[in-house]
């Protein structure tokens, strides 16, 4: 499987609710004491009709003498139950923000992670801002509902609860008048939460392609500046602001729809009880007191209803985002790691070896076909061939960034798919074309090889690859800040501190993609030396774009249209001719000019 699951974006609603909340059993924690909390804070509302209907009923008699002592007490009741409520009610929301963030920190990890777990070829099947966007923006819609809406909907189903059973006490016929008014509406919302959860989803999905294309605006612009492109890309994103905002804009008029019509129902059971409570007040069975009493509960009993449309809302925001952070982390790794069950490989120069490999990307057609290759311990090969030709699809089964279609890779005799990650990684070593850098110091993008070097192992490191000069060259020495993703940086820097990096991290086996960029010819002789240094006595790949490359190795494999079509040392290779003649032909040609 290469693209992200799609299971979530076909499950519905609430089966997408539930999975949700079990991911997170952090919301779990404690969350008896939250709703003991909840329902002392709404049964603290009740309190106040219930005084209200004693005081008119006892407080107050029919030939207008009052109780003042029963009085005092009901309203210092009604304080008390306020005091109590206004309590609970701040005791429970501390309580939810802190297990919802706890739960949502760890949900943002286990999505990033599992995004970096995910093979390159499902990261590259979703553009990289909309996988920020899983992980930002979708998991910040679930907090927003998880710390309102969550809450609101325990206070609010309390409140229902509450407010129906004590309605029912003073008069179950004007109960069941209330709840006729409002079973229709509940129906109605329920049909047509379905086209709400579609229209947030559509906003979740606009919102990650409004991330996607502006950060690809930010970190293209060097190239969409001389390409004179600005005004291209400034309305390719203002196409996709504009379908942000026309789908937030449906969504939430569907949203503003349901309340209106909550308000009317509202009305309309007010009149209803109004009426009907009047004729069985008159008909001796209802007092004036339960008749206001029952008022102030109907309006207890409404506001979850209303609140009910904005918490739909927030609801079906969460869930959109529930479901594009589930689609990532529902997406099994078609690389995985065979973890503790995988094998360990020894330290020392390894052996590569390649039987029968296949290769096509997701869709297209086969681009490695039938690859045998072996390759002994301490060689130093170089990989040439066309542009196209499959030298870097190579590279990436050896390294495991791809499994082959067909046939094996082995190193030391062992699959690499039952190869454990951290033997893999300590072991093999990819230094790309261009080796990215971190936004942070010289010293601290080479020790990214071994984060326990000491400034002392650099410098010796540096100097055993011939760059001690280079190193006294630069302005604050270690501490030159290389810029975000080394701009500071000329190209041919970049490759010296990513060819310093992976000496450092000291692998048996590296494969090195050579840059083609044009570097100056003091640089040159430094890479040179330098690639000189990292290779010698390990087994080293290099897809080869320079004739000196291929001319140094013990070894060149000749790649064309996916096909290993010439093997042998440079000299014999010349010799024979055919592609790699050809190929040194048009190296000499480049040179000349
Ligand atoms: N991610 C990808 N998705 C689909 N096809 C790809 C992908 N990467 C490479 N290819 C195709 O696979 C074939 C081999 O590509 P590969 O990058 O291995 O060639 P190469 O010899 O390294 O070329 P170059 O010297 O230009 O880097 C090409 O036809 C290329 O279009």
């Amino acid at each position: 499987m290469t693209a992200l699951s799609e299971t979530a974006a076909r499950e519905g609603a609430l089966s997408t609710l539930r999975r949700g909340l079990r991911l997170s059993p952090e919301f779990r924690a404690g969350l008896a004491g939250t709703l003991a909390l909840a329902l002392v804070a709404t049964a603290g509302r009740v309190v106040v009709p219930v005084a209200v209907q004693q005081t008119l009923d006892k407080g107050i008699g029919a030939d207008g003498r009052y109780d003042i002592a029963f009085i005092r007490g009901a309203v210092a009741l009604c304080a008390l139950a306020v005091l109590a409520t206004a309590v609970c009610a701040y005791l429970m929301n501390v309580r939810l923000y802190k297990t919802t963030e706890g739960g949502l920190a760890n949900l943002r990890v286990r999505a990033f992670r599992h995004v970096h777990d995910l093979s390159m070829l499902t990261q590259s099947g979703e553009r990289r801002g909309a996988l920020v966007s899983r992980v930002t923006g979708d998991v910040d819609q679930i907090s927003q509902f998880m710390q309102w809406g969550g809450l609101m909907m325990i206070v609010s189903c309390g409140q229902l609860v509450v407010a129906s059973v004590l309605m029912a006490v003073y008069s179950w016929e004007l109960t069941l008048l209330v709840w006729a008014a409002f079973l229709p509406l509940a129906f109605v919302l329920r049909r047509f939460q379905r086209v709400v959860s579609a229209a947030y989803t559509r906003v979740r999905e606009r919102t990650g392609d409004l991330l996607a294309v502006v950060s690809e605006s930010v970190v293209g612009a060097p190239v969409i500046r001389s390409h004179a492109a600005e005004e291209r890309t400034a309305a390719r994103v203002d196409r996709t602001v504009e379908e942000t905002r026309r789908a937030q804009t449906r969504a939430q008029g569907l949203v503003a729809l349901t309340f209106p019509s909550s308000e009317l129902v509202a009305a309309l059971a007010t009149a209803a009880v109004v009426v009907a409570g009047t004729l069985l007040g008159v008909g001796g069975r209802l007092s004036a007191g339960e008749l206001v009493a029952f008022l102030f509960l109907v309006t207890l009993f409404v506001s979850p209803m209303q609140t009910a449309t904005e918490v739909l809302n927030d609801a079906q925001n969460a869930i959109a985002g529930w479901r594009r952070v589930l689609g990532v982390l529902d997406t099994e790794p078609d690389v995985a790691d065979p973890g503790a069950d995988g094998a360990v490989l020894p330290r020392g120069p390894i052996e590569v070896e390649f039987a029968g490999v296949g290769f096509a990307y997701p869709g297209g057609p086969p681009v490695l076909h039938d690859v045998d290759a072996r390759i002994a311990p301490r060689t130093r090969v170089a990989i040439v061939g066309e542009t196209g030709s499959g030298k870097t699809t190579f590279a990436k089964l050896l390294t495991r960034l791809m499994d082959p279609t067909s046939g094996r890779v082995l190193v030391d005799g062992v699959p690499l798919d039952r190869v454990r990650f951290s033997s893999l990684r300590e072991r093999i070593v990819m230094v790309p074309q261009d080796g990215f850098l971190f936004d942070a110091s010289l010293g601290d993008n080479i020790r990214y090889g071994r984060p326990s070097a000491s400034d002392a192992d650099l410098r010796l490191a540096l100097t055993e690859l011939g760059l001690a000069d280079w190193l006294e060259g630069l302005p604050a020495g270690l501490d030159t800040p290389v810029g975000q993703r080394g701009e500071s940086l000329s190209a041919g820097e970049r490759q010296l501190v990513a060819l310093a990096r992976a000496y450092l991290a000291a692998p048996d086996l590296l494969v090195l993609d050579e840059a083609t960029s044009a570097v100056d010819p003091a640089t040159e002789v430094r890479l040179q030396r330098a690639l000189d240094g990292v290779t010698r006595g390990r087994t080293a790949l290099s897809i080869a774009h320079r004739m000196s490359t291929a001319e140094a190795a013990d070894e060149v494999i000749v790649f064309d249209a996916g096909r290993i079509v010439q093997r042998g040392p440079h000299a014999e290779l010349l010799r024979q001719g055919g592609v790699y003649g050809d190929l040194h032909a048009s190296w000499i040609a480049q040179r000349a000019i």
